[in-house]
């Protein structure tokens, strides 16, 4: 299996959670790639490779800076992901209550509108935990790596 870690960030937590998921997806598989989602082509998504996002929230509810342009180039492409699947890792806080962890949910709707396929269960991390993003990251790819040999 070929894989795409995409992050989007604003203070630096997603990229490190996708680098440390990309070292421990390196051990097992040949073909992995992380990028920052500000540098990273919607039109590059492809069924070819799963595909993990890893996306913090910001201001109330909303994607983080690197996240931004990722989302306008998709809202103007609006690539077909049939066939594509992937898996979301969305952080927040808690302490914002109904917002907590929707920056990601932006992206997921769009993946699953265009014909994406998520697979295993969404992940989160809470920056008011005492969890490290990367464990809890580290931990639940486990079964969203079951669940897509299950489902191929
Ligand atoms: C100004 C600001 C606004 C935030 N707004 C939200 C929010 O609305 N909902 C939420 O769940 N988390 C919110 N957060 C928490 C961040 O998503 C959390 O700290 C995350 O770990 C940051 O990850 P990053 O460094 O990858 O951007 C906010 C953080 C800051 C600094």
């Amino acid at each position: 299996m070929k894989f795409t870690v995409l992050y989007g960030t604003e203070s630096g937590n997603s990229e490190l959670i996708a680098e440390d998921l990309g070292e421990k997806l390196r051990a097992g598989h040949d073909d992995v790639e992380v990028h920052d989602l500000q540098n990273f082509d919607p039109a590059s998504l492809t069924a070819e490779r799963f595909t993990i996002v890893v996306c913090s929230t910001h201001g109330e509810g909303d994607l983080p800076n690197t996240a931004i342009p990722f989302v306008e180039a998709f809202d103007a492409a609006l690539p077909d992901l049939t066939g594509l699947q992937y898996a979301m890792f969305g952080l927040g806080d808690t302490f914002y209550e109904e917002t907590y962890s929707q920056g990601s949910e932006h992206i997921d709707r769009r993946f699953t509108a265009q014909g994406g396929v998520r697979v295993g269960d969404y992940g989160r991390h809470d920056a008011s935990s005492w969890d490290l993003g990367s464990d809890v990251a580290i931990e639940w790819i486990d079964g969203v790596l079951e669940a897509a040999s299950a489902a191929v």
